[in-house]
């Protein structure tokens, strides 16, 4: 009987088996023709990512296949899902919350790090209450309160690239390898300063300790420099690097690698130990009226107290909530801009005649850098067209952050198609600032007057260039609908600091633009090709070399030409 029982077991085992590891394609929607039984399409995934260490350009490869890059695959046979690149849908199905949430597997991968931050919640109360409190922190009166210090910062990076330029001496005059020095992390310095000193009020300072260690002990061999960190810095930065993105299962991952690593959990200490302290001292300083206006921590804080005033009991916020959103302002915060900024370099250095046009739009509108500090009216102005056509190209071009996931609440039709309720969605967002008319879904090239023209470049244009120009009207205003980008999502869980990121990016570029030309680079370290960045939870250069020359040295005609 016994024997009966476990044959029957194991015959339905291998049924289920079987049965598990044919692919089931969703009705519809186009697939690879090589999709294997249980493998999926997961071998060409894998072999990809040996190859190159990327998975997005994979899905992205593929997507040339199919029209307007709409297909699915399978990570294995019955791991479903559907790629989409096109620009108007993405939108829709950001927009659609309560039908298409945030992927768990997103959501998982954040929340080892900070349960309690938006980055690993679902849209459910807890998320919703957080942003009653963090929300209205980033409004425009805030991040006006908040210019001077990012100005000032900003200054700071710039003194540091000054430092080095004199420690560099003549060869900074010559297309040459030891005339030029490497930023990225400088760049992760100025954006990780900016954040915490904005979101706290205590500030890493790491640009200030650097100036002063370059100042003091010079280059280190022909163009490198010493470096100086801050141990909170450090601790963020271990905590952004801890976050088990490319993990199946990022729990274990997490739980492995904290047990494993002494630092990470001394790094966690430090943080939690700050940040707990921070909001306490916060809390005691709201209530005697003793906070500044210059810190979103104490911004939340004081939001707080009102309600509780307002309602005689406590807001509901607990202490560790508090720090895990703290945290995801300096996680979310700091990686995503200095990519940005790194791609903005490299950009930059390519193209030198956008420089001079910017250049020459900025001087016409602002007095003189040495006479006047940037003001959060300068970095809007809305007299500066180009300013704003470069901004939103670099935003577009440089896809920092590429993809995102999103898992259907119910049945539902995307694109014409059926899709069962859990199927996920791969949001190809890098992709969509490059949709053109020609890669149209073909169901709705039948619909073809309904697509607005700011969902589609024209065809001729070369999307892959960064090229400002695209985002001016023939007068040369600045049309912000000329075509598609979604850098920072849309709907209620697109980027929260997104205003912050533009503020920052805004500062920096304007900055720059006034006291730099970013010169011509020896071969060697152009990177012609591309190739020199990592894919992690931002798309990100891993190296960006710059070779910065005052405007005013820019007289010597063999160097003009550049
Ligand atoms: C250029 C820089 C940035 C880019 C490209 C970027 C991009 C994005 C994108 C695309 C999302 C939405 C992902 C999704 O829909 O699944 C997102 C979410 C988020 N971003 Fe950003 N971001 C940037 C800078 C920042 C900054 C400076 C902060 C804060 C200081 C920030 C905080 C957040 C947070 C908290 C979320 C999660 C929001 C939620 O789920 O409710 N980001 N970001």
């Amino acid at each position: 009987m016994l024997w009966i029982a476990i044959y029957i077991l194991a015959i339905s085992f291998a049924c289920f088996i079987i049965y598990k590891s044919k692919p089931r394609h969703i009705p519809g929607v186009p697939h690879m023709e090589t999709t294997e039984w249980f493998f999926g399409d997961l071998r060409p995934i894998i072999k990809n990512y040996v190859r190159t260490r990327k998975f997005h350009d994979y899905y992205e490869l593929i997507a040339a296949n199919f029209p307007g890059g709409f297909y699915q695959f399978h990570w294995l046979a019955w791991n479903t899902a559907v790629v989409i690149c096109d620009p108007m849908i993405i939108e829709d199905i950001m927009k659609k919350d309560s039908i298409f949430r945030r992927s768990d597997d997103l959501l998982k991968a954040f929340g080892p790090i900070t349960p309690w931050g938006s980055l690993a919640l679902p849209t459910n109360a807890v998320w919703k209450n957080h942003r009653r409190f963090f929300g209205p922190i980033m409004n425009q009166n805030n991040l006006k309160l908040l210019t001077p210090n990012i100005v000032q910062t900003t200054e700071n990076l710039f003194n540091l690239w000054e430092s080095k330029r004199e420690a560099l001496g003549d060869a900074v005059q010559r297309i040459s390898e030891e005339g030029c020095f490497e930023v990225m992390q400088d760049l992760s310095f100025l954006t990780g300063d900016i954040i915490s000193d904005i979101a706290f009020g205590f500030g890493y300072h790491q640009l200030e300790a650097n100036i002063a260690v370059v100042e003091r002990k010079g280059k280190m061999g022909r163009n490198r420099f010493p470096i100086e960190t801050n141990a909170l810095g450090r601790a963020s930065r271990m905590y952004f690097e801890a976050i088990p993105v490319e993990s199946t299962f990022p729990s274990v991952s997490h739980f492995l690698y904290r047990l494993r690593s002494a630092k990470f959990r001394q790094a966690e200490r430090l943080m939690e130990d700050s940040l707990n302290k921070k909001i306490i001292e916060g809390r005691r300083k709201v209530r005697l009226g003793e906070t500044k206006e210059s810190c979103l921590l104490e911004m939340v804080l004081e939001k707080e107290w009102d309600i509780e005033r307002e309602n005689g009991k406590s807001a509901n916020l607990r202490i560790e909530e508090i720090r895990d959103e703290m945290s995801t302002l300096l996680l979310a915060g700091d990686d995503t801009t200095s990519s940005t900024m790194g791609w903005a370099l490299r950009f930059l250095t390519r193209n030198p005649d956008v420089q001079r046009r910017l250049h020459a739009e900025i001087k016409h509108v602002l007095p003189d850098v040495r006479e006047h500090t940037l003001t959060y009216e300068d970095i809007h102005s809305t007299s500066l067209p180009y300013f704003d056509a470069v901004i939103q190209e670099i935003l577009r071009v440089s896809q920092t952050v590429m993809t995102t996931l999103r898992t259907s609440t119910v049945e539902t039709v995307v694109n014409g198609c059926v899709m069962p309720k859990g199927t996920t969605f791969l949001l190809m967002m890098g992709m969509a600032g490059c949709a053109t008319k020609s890669s149209t879904l073909p169901r709705l090239e039948a619909e073809k007057g309904t697509v607005p023209r700011r969902f589609r470049w024209e065809d001729k244009v070369d999307v892959d260039e960064f090229r400002p120009e695209r985002w001016l009207k023939a007068d040369g205003s600045f049309d912000i609908n000329a075509g598609p980008s979604i850098p920072f999502g849309t709907g209620l869980r697109a980027c929260y600091g997104s205003r912050l990121a533009q503020l920052e990016l805004r500062s920096f570029i304007m900055t720059l633009s006034r006291r730099y030309f970013l010169d011509i680079l020896p071969a060697s370290l152009a990177d012609p090709n591309g190739e020199k960045f990592a894919e992690a939870v931002t798309r990100r250069p891993t190296e960006m070399w710059i070779r910065p020359r005052p405007w005013a040295e820019l007289v010597d005609p063999t160097t003009e030409e550049s």
